[in-house]
């Protein structure tokens, strides 16, 4: 009976949700850190202009749109607070899949919106910004989504740190992407170094911070921070439909059994060996015996 008990607690959401959480170190930054997410809403909002576009399909693909085309998708302050707002509602989606995180009128995204940047431009806000920046993209790159990130034209300084934190990159022909923060007498502050070092080492990490190296599709595929490359299309939908058949090879199935994917990976990814184990075993009692489970074992299982 007791097993029986814990099993149905484990199959609640909610309980799961804050179990791989806590087991994932849940949030970077917290009071415990100084970090006031109210306090720095409040100040980021000011800065107003463009929005974070959330489209979430029945296919179970959601598509994330940074939209102020006008400053060549530039996040302004509400744009950041739009974005984690966004993300919370993606971590509660329980028939999602899959997530293309694109920029609108064909371009990716040029960082912070430089008006807001010389306005917080003392040290004391800079950080407060980079504390809710960062804690925003690692629970992006937590969500229990296989995530994309569909660049196009420019994905500069934070548009470019944006993108690593996707699984997966998808970079178009003819698109460039820069940390041009050394340009500015700057280091990625929204958790890009930390992530580029994990996904294509320290040494080419090196280079494009050291260099602001401009990476081109050939480039990206080369170093490993591109997966694939797309030819240009002649409009944004077909580009967004490449990017989902791309996808649809890695979240064909039922979204309990491909978040439960990506939960495995994110703590195989994050935790020591031991606790990564563990937490493999708890994802593993959410669906041994479940419906998709059973249902498989009914049939004739040939795996051709
Ligand atoms: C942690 C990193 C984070 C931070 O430190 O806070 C940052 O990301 S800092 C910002 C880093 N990004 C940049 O420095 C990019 C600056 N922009 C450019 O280099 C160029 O605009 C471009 C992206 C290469 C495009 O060039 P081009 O095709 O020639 O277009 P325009 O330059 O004319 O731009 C059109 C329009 O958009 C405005 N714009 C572009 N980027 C930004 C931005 N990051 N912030 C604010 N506004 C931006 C640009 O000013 C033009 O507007 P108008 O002048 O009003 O036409």
């Amino acid at each position: 009976m007791v097993l029986c008990a814990g099993r149905l607690l484990l199959r609640s959401k909610a309980f799961r949700t804050r179990l791989f959480q806590r087991q994932c170190n849940g949030l970077v930054y917290s009071s415990a850190h100084g970090f006031n997410p109210d306090e720095i809403k409040e100040k980021l909002v000011a800065f107003q202009g463009g929005s974070i576009d959330l489209y979430k399909q029945d296919s179970g693909i959601a598509v994330l749109t940074v939209n102020n085309p006008s400053r060549m998708n530039a996040f302004s302050g509400s744009m950041m607070v739009d974005l984690e707002a966004r993300v919370a509602e993606l971590e509660h989606w329980s028939d999602g899949k899959g997530l293309i995180l694109q920029g609108a009128a064909g371009t990716f995204c040029s960082g912070s919106d430089l008006n807001a940047v010389r306005a917080i431009a003392n040290s004391q806000d800079g950080m407060k910004m980079c504390m809710f920046m960062q804690n925003t993209l690692t629970r992006l790159q937590r969500l229990p989504l296989i995530s994309v990130a569909l660049v196009e034209g420019k994905a500069l300084g934070g548009g470019a740190e944006l993108l690593t934190a996707c699984d997966f990159v998808l970079m178009v022909q003819g698109s460039v992407v820069q940390f041009v923060h050394k340009h500015m007498g700057l280091v990625p502050g929204w958790g890009g170094a930390a992530r580029l070092v994990r996904v294509v080492g320290t040494k080419n990490a090196l280079k494009l911070l050291g260099g602001a190296l401009k990476v081109d599709a050939e480039l990206g595929l080369q170093i490993g921070l591109a997966d694939d490359v797309l030819e240009d299309a002649e409009d944004q939908k077909t580009m967004q439909q490449l990017a989902e058949n791309w996808l649809n090879n890695s979240i064909k199935g039922p979204p309990a059994v491909i978040q439960a994917v990506k939960k495995v990976i994110i703590s195989g990814r994050e935790l020591p060996l031991s606790d990564a184990l563990r937490t493999e075993k708890e994802v593993f009692g959410t669906v041994w015996g479940g419906p998709v489970n059973l249902q498989a074992l009914a049939s004739k299982l040939k795996h051709k």
